[in-house]
């Protein structure tokens, strides 16, 4: 069974898809985005399926969409920051190569602002994230076989740090 080079997960503005396609050109293998692959299939962008069908329905996407690329992807993959709410996501990141892009609020709030294609965020994004943020913690942390750390960092930093750590 093929199986992903590394997963990244992390906040929201951590950069899963900007350090994951970096990631995947250093690396030489294709980028995958679960987000890319739930709005191919929908046949609409995130904040419409968050509009028409609600976040349940979103999360019923996102479950499918991670089973399918862990199963099938061989390159890098990131996850949406929502994706580790689910135990069923979660077990099924077990025994995969999974980096957790840790960052503080300060940065994630700068990075994303009132990003129109982040529904959850859409409005007062400050404390919808430290919410989010403290929530999820402890979720990243059980996944993740490794952290590594993006305040201050820029994402070609970031990527390289994460080769080295790929290196058997
Ligand atoms: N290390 C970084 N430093 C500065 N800006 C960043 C960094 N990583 C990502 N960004 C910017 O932050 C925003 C969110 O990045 P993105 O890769 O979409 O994050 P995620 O997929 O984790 O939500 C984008 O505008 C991106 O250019
Ligand atoms: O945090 C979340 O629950 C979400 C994060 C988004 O992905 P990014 O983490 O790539 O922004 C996307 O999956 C959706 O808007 C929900
Ligand atoms: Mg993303």
């Amino acid at each position: 069974m093929t199986k992903p080079v590394c997963v990244l997960v992390g906040a929201p503005g951590s950069g899963k898809t900007t350090v994951g396609e970096e990631l995947a050109a250093r690396l030489g293998v294709d980028f995958r985005d679960t987000d890319a692959d739930i709005e191919a299939l929908a046949g609409k962008p995130i904040p419409e399926i968050f509009i028409d069908e609600g976040e349940a329905h979103f999360r019923t996407l996102e479950r499918a969409a991670v089973a399918a690329a862990l199963a099938s992807h061989g390159g890098v993959l990131a996850l949406g920051g929502g994706a580790v709410l689910a135990e069923e996501n979660r077990a099924a990141l077990v025994g995969h190569t999974v980096v957790h892009l840790s960052v503080e609020l300060p940065d994630a709030v700068k990075r994303v602002g009132l990003s129109t294609g982040r529904p959850l965020l859409a409005i007062n994004p400050r404390a919808t994230l430290k919410h989010l943020m403290d929530q999820r913690r402890p979720l990243y942390a059980e996944v993740a076989t490794a952290t590594v750390v993006t305040d201050g960092r820029a994402p070609e930093e970031i990527a390289a740090e994460i080769v080295g750590l790929l290196k058997p």
